[in-house]
């Protein structure tokens, strides 16, 4: 379990972090998202206590990080900047570190298999791939088989077997009880493989949900309908967890709980005519884009000036 209250953060005027409060709750996967220079990468350097923080806390099942006796068998964390002895073998890599942490060597054989890195793992570290850094790093957070796992961007650099590989790995990580905090920028990979999602923009907290609020909330299930007939469509379509909007006298009419197809038949059988029957799927990228609009940072301009073709005589 972690939990944040208050936690900010402060590089100057700057504030990268500010007043967030959340818990990360074991059993699940909760994703981390936000536009760039949202705070996350603070956020989780503020959990490992890489950083501190300026005010507020942060802590892991109930301690400050720093406090815990044995904390690499706490909190298992892959975090962007890793240093990893560039001239050091995968294996002398984790073993120096498991060594100095009080972990068993054959711990260092479990988690290089764990990690796809067993025809790797006697190479030099610095000639690895993106791809195969980040094996190396989430094998690092496993060494202690912590209780709490926390990755930023974990997903970055792998291939598509790398990713699936993640996915699973996080999920079943899950399933065995330990609290997974995962940032991530994929919004796709996140619908698959987050439960709950803590959503942040400018350092604050934008949402604290779960993937299937989050998209419902952003209009992900709704219905658009245009009628000659919306007053008596209405009546018909009423019921248990249906909701209908639209203004009065209006054609149109929106509606949440009830399938497009549902709808189709519906006006059917009681002869209603229907000029529009739409269904709205929102996906998380965009209910994402929705939530974060107003808080990203840096935007990019989608204006691109076009340049005369060379020998053009235009
Ligand atoms: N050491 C630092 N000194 C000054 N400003 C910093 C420092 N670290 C981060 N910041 C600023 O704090 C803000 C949050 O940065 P942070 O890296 O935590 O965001 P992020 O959500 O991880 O972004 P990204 O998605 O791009 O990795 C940014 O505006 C960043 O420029």
């Amino acid at each position: 379990m972690i939990e944040a209250q208050q936690l900010t953060k402060r590089y100057g005027e700057k504030t990268a972090v500010d007043g967030l409060d959340f818990d990360v709750k074991p059993g699940t996967v909760t994703g981390f998202l936000g536009p760039n220079g949202a705070g996350k990468s603070t956020t989780m350097r503020m959990i490992v206590g890489l950083d501190a923080p300026t005010s507020g806390s942060v802590t892991v099942n109930g301690r400050r990080y720093a406090r815990h006796q044995a904390p690499l068998q706490e909190v298992g964390a892959l975090l962007e900047a890793k240093s990893i002895h560039p001239g050091r073998s995968a294996y002398n890599h984790l073993l120096a570190l498991a060594l100095t942490h009080g972990i068993p060597r054959r711990r260092v054989h479990e988690v290089i298999e764990l990690a796809g890195l067993g025809s790797v793992a006697k190479k030099r570290a610095g000639a690895f791939s993106l791809g195969m850094g980040q094996r190396l790093g989430i094998a690092a957070a496993l060494l202690g088989d912590p209780q709490t796992v926390m990755l930023d961007e974990p997903v970055n650099g792998l291939d598509p077997e790398g990713v699936l590989w993640i996915r699973n790995l996080l999920k079943a990580l899950a399933e065995e009880g330990r609290t997974v905090f995962v940032s991530s920028h994929l919004m796709s990979e996140m619908a698959l493989v987050a439960d709950h999602l803590i959503i942040a923009g400018r350092g604050r907290l934008l949402a604290d949900t779960t993937v299937g609020d989050l998209v419902r909330e952003a209009g992900g299930d709704t219905v658009q309908i245009a009628t000659q007939e919306a007053a008596r469509l209405r009546e018909v379509l009423a019921g248990p967890g249906v909701e209908i909007t639209g203004r009065s006298g209006s054609e149109e009419l929106q509606v949440t709980g009830l399938s497009a197809r549902e709808i189709g038949l519906k006006a059917a059988e009681h002869g209603i005519a229907l000029f529009e029957l739409t269904a709205r799927t929102v996906s998380l990228e965009e209910a994402f884009m929705n939530l974060t609009r107003d808080a990203v940072e840096y935007h990019g301009s989608t204006t691109v000036e076009t340049p005369e073709p060379v020998g053009s005589n235009a």
